[in-house]
């Protein structure tokens, strides 16, 4: 197994704390997190370092690659303490929007850089990250930003960097449409009048019983759907509710739309 680089995490925040356990799992070598939260001061563990301020990370520390994990509203404030780097490291920066041009603009010097968008499964080394490289990153940068973002699931690189935008609305958040499905299913289970306990038990098991299922099968989404819907039986009835045009059809249409767009806005 070839061996993690060295690493700067800037922001130990829900996603920086997700990569760094998917980090874990996989075997880190050396991480510094740089964060000031009390929060983040418990990532602190075996190869891991935890410094509030970026002026606290010891001299001669040279790390391959630094992470920008934090939010797009703090980089003007957060980036330009790690323009030092941009000598010897290949910067990945998974803020939301946020563009290589306004990171390189942020940083103040002209670095390497990797935009890439994960999601939350990282923690479980299930995530999926989508990545583009700017001109500037070589190919040997651009290997072990591969194999650092590899780490924590799967990675897929793409050519043009405003795919980045629908990727943050579709992979990035999309753990979260997972969540409030299973929050809605037990609900609806409540709403039925199952015993609370039964329906939170329902929805989750549900949900993790489908994903582990789609992970194993052959088949695809579509195919399995069909292998739960009996001809004229009860999924059939709800799925001619939710298949609707107006349905979910047009709220995921609409909610992807406004999540691509706001990733537009944030890119400054
Ligand atoms: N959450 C997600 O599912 C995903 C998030 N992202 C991106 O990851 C980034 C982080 O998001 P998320 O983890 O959710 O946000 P969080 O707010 O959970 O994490 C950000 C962390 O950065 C800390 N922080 C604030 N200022 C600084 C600073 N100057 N230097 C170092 N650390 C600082 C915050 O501390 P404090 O709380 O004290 O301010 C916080 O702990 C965002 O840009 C987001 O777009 C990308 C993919 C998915
Ligand atoms: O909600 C956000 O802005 C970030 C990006 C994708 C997931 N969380």
């Amino acid at each position: 197994m070839t061996g993690l680089p060295s690493l700067l995490l800037v922001g130990g925040g829900r996603m920086g704390s997700a990569m760094l356990a998917g980090w874990r799992e996989r075997g880190l070598s050396q991480a510094i997190v740089v964060d000031p939260s009390a929060e983040a001061a418990k990532l602190a563990g075996p190869n891991v370092t935890v410094v509030a301020d970026a002026a606290a990370i010891p001299a001669g520390f040279a790390p391959e690659a630094v992470v920008l994990a934090v939010k797009p509203q703090s980089a003007a404030e957060a980036l330009p303490a790690y323009a030092r780097f941009a000598g010897g490291a290949v910067f990945i920066s998974i803020m939301a929007g946020k563009t290589v041009e306004a990171v390189t603009r942020l940083l103040g010097v002209p670095a390497a850089i990797v935009r890439a968008m994960p999601n939350t499964p990282a923690a479980v080394r299930q995530g999926i990250t989508v990545a583009y490289a700017a001109e500037a990153v070589t190919p040997v940068q651009k290997a072990l930003a591969d194999t650092l973002l590899g780490a924590t699931g799967e990675i897929a690189w793409v050519e043009e960097e405003g795919l980045l935008d629908p990727v943050t609305a579709i992979s990035g958040g999309g753990p979260a449409y997972v969540f409030l499905l299973t929050e809605l299913l037990e609900q609806a289970g409540l709403d039925q009048g199952l015993p609370p306990e039964l329906a939170r038990q329902m929805a989750r098991q549900t949900v993790i019983g489908s994903a582990a299922l789609l992970a194993a099968s052959a088949e695809d989404a579509a195919q399995l759907r069909i292998a739960v819907t009996s001809p004229k039986g009860t999924t059939e009835r709800a799925l001619a509710v939710l298949r609707a045009d107006d349905a979910w059809p047009k709220s995921f249409r609409e909610a992807i739309q406004a999540a691509t767009e706001r990733s537009r806005e944030l890119s400054a």
